[in-house]
């Protein structure tokens, strides 16, 4: 295993990912995770990841210990950074900063570079320069602005480099994470996602023991997928809850509970319309909408639990970008960009062990664990939907009458667009119901109307996306059968943002 150290850097989890990707396992932690810890854990590898901050006004807790043992090491950017201050070298602030695509020039040979040219294209992103190495480092590469680009220890396997390795944009960058692995770390291709399943399927059935575990399902890929593992690993000790919050799409209820019912796992439906609409009555802060929803899962979990426990253990189906956008992350380095209900969105006092098989992996690498346990294809394919359902795609106060004037829309554009020969391609595709009312004509009256935007991106991760191109045709024709069918809506607008800078979802 490579771990990875976080420093809040965008990037992080795409090292991991990186080295998922060559077959070797990787795993994220915060920065003051132990040296000991790591050694007893067999760890091969240590990434520094990068970091929005400066190392020379940044108090860490790192341990020391990291380097004074064998284990090699590749400092990225800001880890660089940090491993010269740590080593006796010395950052400061650069004149200028090197922004997006840089050439470098590979000036001493190296094994991290094997395989590289002499003058590479790389993507950096930094302010801050390492003005002094420490004693026994060399440079090993310079940019074209003449800072540092490269280095490493003459005594001991610890690599750095300024630019970003992992992102696509640096054109060698996975060759340079393969060295690493193979050459450096000696690392051996033994990962696998069927390995994954495997394992956790172990771990779990060790961790629940004699216990019984409850798991929150939506009918999503995430938690369908985990009801399926948790069904090999436990059995009959899984108990799985539904919530109908009455944020749902036409329909989805009665689907879920099919689907889920045909797995065969052992599911209970709990109907809380009543009190999620009653909590969420005048508020319409994203933010406080979001929290309200997590605490009244939770709530409605407790509850639950005392009836038909006891539970020992709850679990979830929350993926890695749940955690980075909730700022979550252990390092609590990363910047919030939105609550997700299910990691920031969870009450303190929750009453439950969680367990989160899937919390450090992606959507794609979650859709392979599914075909790998031979989920029917209809639910690997399905587009995401988020927990806090609806009400997240209602902008201002969420009620009753505007669910249902989105829920009629909603299903209009999902009719449509499934009929597109590129459906298959889109991540997601939803109506969203604005706050505002304009003016139209209708038969020849005045209508004073809602207005419902309409989004489909397409996605690798849902840590960034485009919006689809979708024919006009397509559009056109949707835009008039929510006008024609869904009475209360006159206008039909489409969105052309990409994330970022806007998110996916409007809240
Ligand atoms: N209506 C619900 N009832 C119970 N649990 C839910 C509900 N909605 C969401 N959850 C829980 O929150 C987690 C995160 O939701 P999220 O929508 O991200 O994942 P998902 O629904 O499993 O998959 P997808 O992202 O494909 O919709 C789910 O895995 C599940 O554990
Ligand atoms: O379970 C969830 N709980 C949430 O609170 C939540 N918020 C966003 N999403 C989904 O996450 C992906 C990224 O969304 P954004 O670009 O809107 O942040 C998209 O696929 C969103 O649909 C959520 N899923
Ligand atoms: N991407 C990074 O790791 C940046 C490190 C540091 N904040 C700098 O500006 O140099
Ligand atoms: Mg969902």
């Amino acid at each position: 295993m490579i771990a990875v150290i976080d420093f809040g850097s965008q990037y992080t989890q795409l090292i991991a990912r990186r080295f998922r990707e060559l077959g070797v396992y990787s795993e994220i932690y915060p920065p003051n995770v132990k040296y000991s810890f790591l050694n007893e854990k067999g760890v091969k590898g240590i990434v520094l990841s990068g970091g929005p901050n400066s190392v020379y006004n940044t108090e860490l807790e790192l341990d020391n210990e990291i380097f004074n043992g064998d284990i090699p090491i590749l400092g990225i950017c800001f880890g660089f950074q940090l491993m010269a201050k740590f080593l006796g070298g010395e950052v400061k602030k650069g004149e200028k900063g090197e922004f997006g695509l840089t050439r470098i020039k590979i000036v001493k040979e190296s094994v991290l570079f094997e395989g590289l040219e002499k003058e590479e294209k790389v993507w950096m992103s930094h302010h801050d320069v390492v003005t002094r190495l420490p004693e026994d480092f060399v440079v090993t590469a310079i940019s074209e602005n003449g800072f540092i680009a490269g280095a490493q220890s003459l005594e001991k396997p610890f690599f750095a480099v300024q630019f970003h390795p992992e992102v696509s944009h640096t054109e060698k960058g996975q060759l340079i994470i393969e060295n690493f692995a193979f050459k450096i770390c000696g690392a051996e291709k033994n990962w696998n996602l069927g390995r994954f399943v495997e394992e956790k399927i172990e771990e779990i059935r060790k961790q629940i023991g004699e216990n019984r575990v409850l798991l929150a399902v939506s009918g999503g890929v995430d938690s369908t997928t985990l009801a399926v593992l948790l069904q090999r690993a436990v059995g009959d000790k899984l108990t799985a809850i539904f919530v109908d919050h009455g944020l749902l799409r036409m329909g989805e209820k009665e689907e879920v509970t099919e689907v889920l019912k045909r797995l065969g796992v052992n599911l209970v439906v709990v109907d809380a319309e009543e009190r999620f609409l009653e909590k969420l009555k005048g508020v319409v802060d994203p933010e406080e909408k979001r929290k309200i929803i997590g605490h009244e899962f939770v709530e409605v979990f407790k509850e639950e639990a005392k009836k038909r426990g006891p539970f020992k253990f709850l679990a979830q189906g929350t993926l890695y970008p749940d955690v980075i956008e909730s700022a979550a992350s252990h390092t609590g380095m990363a910047a919030k960009i939105k609550t997700h209900h299910n990691v920031g969105g969870l009450p303190e006092e929750l009453g439950f062990e969680l367990i989160e098989p899937f919390r450090y992996l992606f959507k794609d690498e979650v859709r392979r664990i599914a075909e790998i346990l031979g989920l029917p294809e209809n639910i690997i394919k399905r587009q995401p939907f988020p927990g806090p359902g609806l009400a997240v795609r209602i902008l201002g106060e969420v009620t009753r009458d505007k669910l249902e004037l989105l829920r009629k829309a909603d299903c209009i554009l999902m009719e449509e667009i499934k009929k597109w020969e590129k459906y298959d391609e889109i991540w997601q595709s939803f109506a969203v119901l604005l706050p505002i009312k304009t003016v139209g004509v209708k038969g020849d009256f005045r209508s004073y109307e809602y207005v419902i935007a309409l989004r489909v991106v397409k996605s690798e991760d849902g840590m960034t996306a485009n919006f689809v191109e979708v024919p006009y045709e397509i559009l056109g024709r949707i835009a008039r059968r929510i006008t024609n069918e869904v009475s209360g809506i006159n206008r039909v607008v489409y969105d052309l943002t990409d994330k970022p800078p806007a998110t996916i979802e409007w809240e």
